[in-house]
């Protein structure tokens, strides 16, 4: 494709004239790898074709809420059901009490959930009612993680942030980021100190528990531990901010991988979105009775959206969420991912390119390093001319991975393990031509 006949140009073009960047998320823009974002014109299975109608094997879903592939028979007819019904109500339905039915069966430790229309909105609604339940203001958040763009939450976040190189957006004062404590990832000592010094003002610790927004970095299991173990000595809340692991790395989300090695850990809060949405805009939050009861109306933590639990994007969700609990899925998933992961690392290895992944579920990460990160500082050393010359060397081959080193990739269902051989193929190609 020359670029006097690529079409994603002249559409690039047209968008910057009039949308900032030319998209409305920024990691979309392939500023950090510079080029032309593709511009999709349609997808199905695990595939998605551009401007070109060139095919792109797709291990990005729309950031992770297509754990089916996209166009799932069972999904697209729920949803053109729905839509026949009605758009939106802004009344109640019973679609998404079936749908708040089936996520608390899956999730035991949460009793009530509110259903909203974003990971941001949810994640900016869950520190509201903490601070709300706990009379408390200041709480927690670790650099690299990423909790929407809600303002006491836009600090050391990584993805798009930690792309532009910016600590915290503009537009944000520094009052309104004052009672944010920003820590390092998997640091049980500053944890443990900034506890000393502000347990008893901490309304909550909120963590990706499997960081995605850097790449992929793992809460070690005594860091997790030692979160829990300190909220409840303090009577401040864990907010696990499961947007993008929930219902992708575990039918019973990220909490449930840690209770494997913590016996009865749960968070108080649980955030979530993409998956429940199946590629809709659905999110929420949720946790005991004792702590939602703050919520509106019942209560005087104020909440509230026109278009919360959408009937389109409920019946989205649950269509989803129904065929994720069928026998094997999370087995078959899980093996998918790791022979992608293992494959990248012997292509790596065959071509001396210093390479580590990582993977749970549906969801996993990789490194231009020798050792898996264990926080933000150490992503950073990733070098992010050779993550480039990788990212163009798979897109030119039809593999589209995120465009920026930040971020965790994902696997659906509808990936077939020709799909993954065709990528390990690509990438071996690619690791021979990357700079030693
Ligand atoms: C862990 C996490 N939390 C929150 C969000 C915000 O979700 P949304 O983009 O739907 O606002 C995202 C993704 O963007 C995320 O990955
Ligand atoms: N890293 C973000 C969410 O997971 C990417 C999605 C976005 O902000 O557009």
């Amino acid at each position: 494709m020359t670029p006097s006949t690529d079409l994603n140009i002249p559409l690039f073009e047209r968008a910057k004239a009039l949308i900032p960047g030319g998209v409305n998320s920024p990691v979309r823009a392939f500023k950090a790898v510079g080029g032309t974002p593709r511009f999709v014109k349609r997808a199905q299975g695990a595939y998605f074709w551009d401007a070109n109608d060139q095919r792109f094997i797709d291990y990005i879903g729309s950031w992770g809420p297509m754990i089916l592939g996209h166009g799932h028979p069972a999904v697209l007819e729920a949803v053109q059901k729905a839509a026949l019904e009605g758009f939106s109500f802004g009344a109640p339905t019973e679609r998404e009490v079936e749908l708040a039915e089936e996520i608390l069966s899956l999730v035991p430790s949460m009793e009530m959930i509110r259903l909203v229309s974003s990971g941001t909105e949810a994640g900016m609604s869950a520190i509201r009612l903490a601070r709300g339940a706990t009379g408390r203001s200041k709480f927690i958040k670790f650099e690299g993680c990423y909790h929407g763009h809600a303002d006491s939450l836009l600090v050391k976040a990584g993805s798009g942030l930690a792309t532009f190189g910016n600590a915290t957006s503009a537009g944000v004062p520094p009052e309104v980021v004052q009672h944010t404590i920003v820590l390092e990832y998997n640091n049980i000592p500053q944890l443990e100190e900034a506890f000393a010094l502000h347990g008893r003002e901490l309304a909550c610790v909120m963590i990706e528990p499997i960081a995605g927004n850097m790449n992929l970095v793992r809460a070690s299991v005594p860091f997790m531990k030692r979160c829990r173990e300190l909220c409840t000595e303090y009577g401040a809340l864990l907010v696990l901010d499961e947007v993008m692991t929930g219902f992708r790395v575990a039918l019973g989300s990220a909490q449930s991988v840690y209770a494997k090695s913590i016996p009865g850990f749960q968070p108080d809060l649980t955030v979530l979105g993409k998956v429940i949405g199946g590629g809709m805009p659905l999110a929420a939050f949720g946790g005991p009775r004792a702590i939602m009861e703050h919520l509106a109306p019942l209560g005087g933590v104020y909440q509230a959206g026109t278009l919360s639990g959408n009937p389109v994007a409920t019946a989205c969700g649950l269509a989803t969420l129904r065929e994720i609990q069928k026998p094997d899925f999370f087995d078959a998933l899980s093996a998918r991912t790791r022979s992608l992961v293992d494959g990248l690392q012997a292509a790596a290895d065959a071509e001396g390119v210093p390479f580590c992944g990582d993977c749970e579920g549906g969801m996993f990460g990789f490194f231009l390093l020798p050792e898996l990160p264990q926080n933000y500082a150490q992503v950073l050393k990733t070098d992010s001319a050779r993550f480039n010359q990788l990212f163009h060397g798979l897109l030119d081959r039809g593999i589209y991975i995120a465009p920026a080193l930040y971020e965790a990739g994902f696997v659906s269902a509808a990936h077939t393990a020709d799909d993954v051989a065709a990528t390990v193929t690509a990438a071996r190609e690619v690791f021979k031509t990357l700079s030693k």
